[in-house]
């Protein structure tokens, strides 16, 4: 991964940073090196995540998956960090896999439903994956789908694999029907954990090169220096912090492929669950290029000075030619192909927002696949950790997720808890119609 923050400088763009304040945010960021690698070396909660590719397994994870590896459908169960990585990872290189990757986080009824029908359960794996194992979300779409494969004369302990915690009714529930498991390793968060067994199995199943995910994220550890000029990462993560300082609390995500539109997602969790604490972090939008250029480009271009623009290039793609046409008007369309209009839109919109001030950075990648993935993951995770310890927050926990989750445990009888109860004393000013 190549980082490009030449149009997030004051000499271009307000809010900007200058040079000399980068150079200052360099000392911070040689301190902030040296406790992440204190952290890695000491596998210390979170920290430890930035050592996955060289403690991630590849063997383990292909043999657990060898007895389902020729599905033709997967269906990953799992929520938030047990299934954007993997998602991020299988939609990414989706065109190079004969396995269509169903991914059920949501537990909207109809939706699950209507997933559920359109599969061939005897050629379906089923991916389960929750690091607590009590995920009530995950949980209960898992029952769900037990329930289709059964109801369908299909053996669902055939073709299930689960990937969890040491222990949890997950971790029980896997021992009790002797099904292929595999750890969620120790010190991982979620969200952190896409280059484990948690975002590796589906990659597994689809037939993807975990080997290759792996090195490319080893090549971007690699890079973690202690200055934010020699490492891509710690530019994005030092950049992002110190625009979002100087007021840019929005990042929009904004990659230039359709294969990469649940990064973005997976990115929205990565930075809003770690860094949105203490009454701080840098709210992460999502958008797609070129879609999105029709419907928010007006806001990043001209709206309130409050954003940053996070561009991914996808690199060399698979083109396709514009057909000629005798219509006068279209035909210097004919003369090019989809993928440089696509490259033409994406320089143009870049150009556009430096052109009125507004800050951007560009994420390079050389192309969509396995070890680039494998970089950006990795990447992005670095520079969530440093910016991180630049806001001073607790990067690896998010205890304000938890309230909502017990008020629902409350609601449904799962237990005595007085988040529960505030819903019942919720105000209301209603207007009917
Ligand atoms: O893997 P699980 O324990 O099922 O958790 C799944 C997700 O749910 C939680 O609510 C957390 O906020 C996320 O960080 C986590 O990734």
């Amino acid at each position: 991964m190549h980082v490009d923050i030449g149009n997030a400088l004051a000499s271009e763009v307000s809010p900007g940073v200058s040079r000399a304040a980068l150079e200052r945010l360099d000392d911070q960021v040689a301190d902030a090196h040296e406790r992440i690698e204190r952290g890695m070396a000491n596998a210390e909660h979170g920290y430890e995540a930035l050592n996955l590719p060289e403690r991630t397994d590849p063997d383990e994870i292909s043999a657990a998956v060898e007895p389902v590896a020729d599905s033709e459908a997967l269906i990953t169960v799992g929520i938030g960090g047990s299934a954007l990585g993997a998602a991020t990872i299988t939609d990414a290189l989706a065109a190079e896999s004969d396995t269509e990757a169903v991914y059920l986080d949501n537990v909207d009824p109809e939706w699950v439903s209507n997933h559920l029908e359109g599969l061939p359960l005897e050629e379906t794996a089923i991916n389960v994956v929750s690091r607590s194992g009590t995920t009530a979300e995950t949980l209960a779409n898992f029952l769900v789908v037990r329930d289709a494969f059964e109801s369908a004369g299909v053996d669902w302990t055939e073709r299930t694999i689960v990937t969890t915690g040491e222990s949890g009714p997950l971790r029980d529930l896997a021992n009790r029907h002797d099904l292929p498991s595999l750890k969620v390793p120790d010190g991982v968060p979620g969200r952190f954990s896409a280059l484990s067994a948690v975002g590796m199995v589906a990659a597994a199943v689809c037939g993807h090169d975990l080997e290759a995910l792996l090195a490319g994220a080893a090549a971007e550890r690699e890079t973690l220096t202690g200055s934010l000029f020699d490492c891509p990462a710690y530019a994005y993560g030092a950049t992002a912090y110190a625009l979002d300082q100087r007021g840019a609390g929005i990042n929009a995500m904004v990659p230039y492929a359709e294969s990469l539109e649940t990064f973005a997602e997976w990115f929205a969790q990565l930075w809003a669950e770690s860094l949105g604490k203490d009454d701080l972090g840098q709210t992460p939008v999502r958008a797609l290029g070129v879609t999105d250029q029709h419907s928010q480009l007006q806001l990043y271009r001209a709206g309130p000075r409050d954003k940053l623009v996070t561009f991914v290039s996808p690199g060399e793609t698979d083109d396709r030619p514009i057909p000629d046409t005798d219509v006068e008007d279209l035909a210097y369309l004919g003369d090019a192909t989809l993928g440089e209009l696509l490259e033409a839109e994406f320089e143009a919109t870049e150009a556009s927002l430096a052109a009125a001030g507004r800050p951007n950075v560009r994420l390079e990648l050389e192309a969509v696949d396995e070890y680039e993935l494998g970089g950006l993951l990795y990447g992005m995770e670095a520079a969530c950790v440093l910016a991180g310890e630049l806001y001073g927050v607790n990067t690896f926990e998010q205890p304000a997720v938890e309230w909502a989750k017990k008020a629902t445990r409350g609601l449904l009888g799962g237990g005595d808890f007085e988040e529960a109860d505030a819903v019942a004393e919720k105000t209301e000013l209603r207007v009917e119609r």
